[in-house]
């Protein structure tokens, strides 16, 4: 036989099977043989299935006690069961689309198959507004429903409606164990503390207006320029040629790398800073014999780093960060003919009631009974001006004749125009006043502006004081 002729065989005898699985015919003669074999209960030639189906007639003898299922073979109650599934799912109108779309989609790619999902977004919002309308449409005939009822109904309708009778309870005006009273009168303190607290914050507000109102004079704005007062960049410093790596550069003379205090102007400040006594009693105070010149203010205010930058001898007098380091009357010699007195703090200190009290009894004492004191310098920070217990020291001082002189520290933290502000706002203030010495004094202890004038200001008490 030729390769032709066996290949051709081979196909030929592939064609009738396929031909003989499609057929129909075919098809017919299988069930046949199965309804054959279903009917020949004793023939072992049978199919695979019909031995299954002889096994579970074993099983169950008695065709009284056969469930109606067993008595279908298994492959028709599979197909059955297919069949039952495949026509649930399409149940819906909307489900049998989506398989149309889904299995008879005309390109079958992926942008159609979007477009699909798209299409049904839509129409499932479209579903969601229709139902909201719905919702919306049911629950305005209701209240219309419920509206006419309450209008057009009988008397029961009318009566079921009815808003229920609110409880009243008798309030005993004199009864104050009365919860409700009670609460009435807390709520009402609480309402004025409430407004107090607006109308001290209103106070406050008008405070700050005020301050950023006043219009400072020009002789006041020009010497602030001139002495760089006020917060001022680094580069502008450089500009005017400071150099500024020393400490208080301000304080130095421009293009100047010297720190040494031989450079000073003032022949007394170049002299040695030395401490002499510590007094927390008056009785501990040194003997009156040389002039002095203390330096008084709020804790923190800068008072013991005023004394360095004034003498140029820095960590002399120890200062700190934390309010009220400087607890006693402390007293240090510049030559021999000058004191400079550093004073405790009063107000914001860290200590108990009774100490600061102590402290300020004794600044008081000391302010207003020592013979040898020159001249106090009043210091005040220039961010927030003066204080009610600053007032009550010069007060003090006006009464007992004690000349002093107001000193804003710490220029170096405002704008310029707020430092001119506050020195214009102090000098207005105590403008009556007649033991205050004139002109107020504006410095910085770290930037050195303003140091030289006030030393200035301090060494003629050394040359003029009379003893
Ligand atoms: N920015 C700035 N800080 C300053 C200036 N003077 C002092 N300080 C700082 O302020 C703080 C308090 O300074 P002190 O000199 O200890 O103040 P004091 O008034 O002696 O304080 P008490 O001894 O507590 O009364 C310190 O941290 C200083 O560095 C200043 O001119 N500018
Ligand atoms: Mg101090």
């Amino acid at each position: 036989m030729s390769l032709d002729t066996a290949l051709g065989h081979k196909l030929k005898k592939r064609l009738k099977l396929s031909s003989l699985s499609s057929n129909p015919s075919y098809k017919g003669r299988s069930r046949s043989i199965t309804q054959r074999s279903d009917d020949d209960t004793n023939s072992r030639k049978t199919s695979k299935t019909t031995v299954s189906y002889l096994k579970k007639k074993r099983v169950y003898p008695n065709k009284a006690e056969h469930n109606h299922v067993n008595e279908i073979p298994r492959t028709m109650w599979a197909a059955s069961k297919r069949n039952q599934r495949s026509t649930s799912s399409f149940k819906t109108s909307t489900d049998a689309a989506t398989s149309v779309f889904k299995t008879k989609s005309p390109r079958g790619d992926d942008a159609t198959r979007k477009s699909y999902r798209k299409r049904d977004d839509l129409d499932n919002n479209a579903d969601v507004r229709r139902r909201k309308s719905s919702d919306v449409q049911s629950f305005k005939a209701r209240k219309q429903a419920f509206s006419e009822k309450r209008v057009v109904g009988d008397g029961s309708d009318i009566q079921e409606d009815k808003p229920r009778k609110r409880k009243r309870i008798r309030l005993d005006p004199y009864d104050t164990s009365n919860k409700r009273i009670d609460d009435d009168v807390v709520l009402d303190e609480g309402l004025r503390v409430k407004n107090k607290k607006d109308a001290v914050k209103s106070v406050e507000m008008s405070k700050n207006a005020q301050f950023r109102a006043i219009q400072p004079s020009h002789s006041i704005l020009s010497y602030v320029e001139e002495n760089l007062l006020g917060r001022r960049r680094l580069i502008e410093l450089k500009k005017a040629g400071y150099n500024t790596e020393l400490p208080a550069p301000l304080d130095n003379i421009p293009q100047s790398t010297s720190t040494e205090r031989e450079r000073i102007e003032e022949s007394v400040f170049r002299n040695k800073l030395e401490f002499f006594a510590a007094a927390n009693v008056s009785s501990s105070f040194p003997p009156p014999d040389v002039p002095e010149i203390a330096f008084a203010g709020r804790s923190n205010v800068g008072k013991s780093s005023l004394l360095n930058a004034l003498t140029r001898q820095w960590g002399v007098v120890r200062t700190s960060d934390k309010p009220g380091l400087t607890q006693t009357i402390n007293f240090f010699g510049l030559g021999p003919k000058l004191r400079l007195v550093d004073l405790p703090g009063y107000s914001f200190a860290f200590a108990k009631d009774e100490v600061k009290e102590a402290w300020e009894d004794l600044v008081k004492e000391y302010v207003s009974t020592r013979t040898s004191l020159k001249r106090v310098c009043l210091l005040v920070d220039t961010k927030w001006g003066m204080k009610p217990r600053d007032q009550e020291l010069i007060n003090l001082m006006e009464r007992s004749n004690t000349k002093y002189q107001i000193v804003l520290t710490k220029t170096d933290v405002v704008f310029p125009m707020d430092v001119a502000r506050r020195a214009m706002q102090i000098e207005e203030k105590l403008k009556a006043n007649r033991s205050i010495v004139q002109p107020l004094m504006m410095v910085s202890s770290r930037s050195g502006a303003g140091i030289g004038s006030l030393r200035t200001a301090l060494a003629k008490i050394a040359k003029f004081a009379k003893f």
